[in-house]
């Protein structure tokens, strides 16, 4: 495990597609849940994480079990997308401490910081993401192949075995572009997922969709969302996710936590 600490405040371009090792594919590295085979041992996500960036502070406490989905709601630069770039190693704490399943993943106290793509998180951002120029089968098993050090073969028959799961198995060898955006998110929610993260980000996953794909993709993952023993929290602008998608709710506003709307 690296202990190199990034600059604090690093830029990030969160537009960009995740390059070949960053957390917008889904990490399962060294000691990952790779060398489990599945979800879910170990004690879910305790991290306190603050962050500044600028003028901001985000100083916040989340502790999320195992097959538990929290939904992280607030205005606009309440501080939710730092919260999970802080949890995704995209940026690095100022002080607190990330622990997943037991292992720590950022402790400056302690000089400790595993990068990005060395974690074992799933990222899915609003956009997808998707490699613009792979078809959505390698799209899916970049992480084996990266990650995992799978074959090209058996990779490609793991990732087939996702799509199909998630119901996009006949769009195997479509290039992002040719997809909807709600196929496109089930493809980029089988890339997360494909390497057995302990821990799952949803960043605002249904907000670039027209309105009867954003019902249709809620409905999809509120039933794969449950199905996983893993850690998941999803940022999100509306109430209705949280409600129909997330077991509680954390409210964010000004970098700290409040009192979840009722
Ligand atoms: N690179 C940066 N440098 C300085 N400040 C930043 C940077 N990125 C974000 N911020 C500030 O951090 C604060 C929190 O931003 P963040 O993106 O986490 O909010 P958010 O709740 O995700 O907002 P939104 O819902 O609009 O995505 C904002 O005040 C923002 O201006």
């Amino acid at each position: 495990m690296s202990t190199a600490r990034p600059e604090a405040n690093a830029p990030t371009d969160p537009t960009r597609p995740p390059a070949p090792g960053e957390a917008g594919e889904s990490a399962a590295a060294a000691g990952g849940a790779g060398d489990t085979g599945g979800f879910g041992e170990g004690d879910g996500l305790d991290a306190r994480i603050v962050v500044r960036r600028g003028m901001f502070l985000l100083d916040v406490e989340v502790r999320v079990a195992q097959g538990e989905v929290v939904a992280v709601l607030g205005r606009s630069g309440a501080g939710k997308s730092t919260l999970l770039r802080a949890l995704a190693g995209l940026l690095p704490l100022d002080a607190g401490r990330i622990t997943l399943a037991g292992q720590v993943l950022d402790d400056p106290r302690e000089r400790r910081f595993v990068p990005c793509e060395e974690r074992p998180v799933g990222v899915v951002f609003q956009d997808y993401l998707l490699f613009p120029h792979l078809r959505a089968r390698d799209n899916v098993a970049f992480g084996l192949r990266s990650r995992l050090r799978q074959g090209r073969r058996g990779s490609r028959t793991e990732a087939e075995s996702w799509l199909t799961r998630f119901g996009v198995g006949d769009l195997a060898d479509r290039r992002p572009a040719a997809l909807s955006g709600g196929q496109a998110q089930r493809v980029a929610l089988a890339r997360a997922l494909v390497t057995r993260p302990r821990l799952l980000l949803l960043d605002e996953p249904l907000s670039a969709l027209d309105t009867s794909t954003r019902t249709e993709v809620r409905t999809f993952l509120r039933g794969v969302l449950p199905t996983l023993s893993a850690p998941v929290l999803i940022v999100t602008h509306d109430p209705m996710d949280a409600e129909v998608l997330a077991d509680r709710t954390i409210a964010l506003a000004g970098g700290h936590q409040i009192a979840p709307p009722v």
